[in-house]
């Protein structure tokens, strides 16, 4: 699905992710976890080819054979529309905060579907209930819908684009701990019902052990170790990674 290989970034001339390798498998949830400015985000930008000004990637990311980090702008367009899609680590800064719900939520899952908005409408209604949220929240705008809501609506279009690969970027770590219950237990189900593979990024090693089946541990721009999260968690191989296991207990 994905094979990311010598993957390095430098802005402005500085290396801050030097030689990176991992594979995301078809159907798993793999998680990419760090201590913050390890470069888990600039790794996520690499690949959505969103990279700051100043900033160059080079290596190779292979999306289903392309590589991610030479495809034009249109490619990437077309790519991100129904095969890639993203939640960051604010839901809120994803929306604008003058358009309503039902416009935005249109924008990010039917209308790249091509649906006509009476087809969005019916869906969305069923995916609102699904996660229970009332469909009145279609008429409201995002400040009048908590950080929790408006990453359930991200899932809900996620669900209905039903992509072939999900990007979260620490998707819970504005939410408190029972939403970040609840959006963890919506990733395993987006997962498990809909086969999504899903590429993880946190830093927080319950959720990883909670939900994903692969972890890439990443330290000062180096990805120092990847495999399954029993094997990691039973037999961490770098010191890192130990240290990282250790500081949860
Ligand atoms: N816009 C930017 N311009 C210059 N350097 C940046 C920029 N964004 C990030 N960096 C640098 O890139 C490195 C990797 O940052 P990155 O945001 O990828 O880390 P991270 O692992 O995602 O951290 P966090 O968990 O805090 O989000 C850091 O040294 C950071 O200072």
């Amino acid at each position: 699905m994905l094979n990311v290989d010598r993957l390095t970034i430098e802005i402005d001339g500085k290396c801050v992710v030097e030689e990176s390798a991992f594979s995301v498998r078809p159907g798993k949830i793999t998680s990419i976890i760090g201590e913050s400015g390890s470069g888990k985000s600039m790794t996520i930008a690499a690949l959505l080819t969103i990279l700051p000004l100043g900033a160059k990637a080079t290596g190779h990311a292979l999306f289903n054979g392309r590589n991610l980090l030479d495809a034009s702008k249109k490619e990437m367009d077309a790519i991100r529309k129904t095969h890639i899609f993203t939640i960051f680590q604010d839901a809120a800064n994803s929306f604008n905060p003058s358009v309503k719900m039902e416009r935005q939520l249109y924008t990010f899952s039917g209308g790249r579907r091509g649906d006509t908005v009476q087809q969005f409408r019916t869906k969305m209604t069923g995916l609102l209930d699904e996660l229970e949220l009332s469909v009145d929240i279609l008429k409201q705008y995002p400040f009048e819908l908590s950080g929790g809501m408006l990453q359930r609506c991200m899932i809900a279009c996620a669900l209905y684009v039903a992509p072939d690969l999900l990007i979260a970027d620490e998707p819970t770590s504005s939410l408190d701990r029972v939403l970040q219950k609840e959006f963890i237990e919506l990733l395993k189900r987006l997962n498990e019902e809909q086969g999504t593979t899903i590429l993880l990024i946190t830093h927080d090693l319950d959720v990883v052990v909670e939900v994903a089946h692969e972890m890439v541990v990443m330290q000062a721009g180096k990805v120092v170790e990847t495999g399954s999260v029993a094997t990691i968690f039973k037999q961490p191989g770098h010191p890192y990674t130990k240290r990282l296991l250790d500081s949860r207990f």
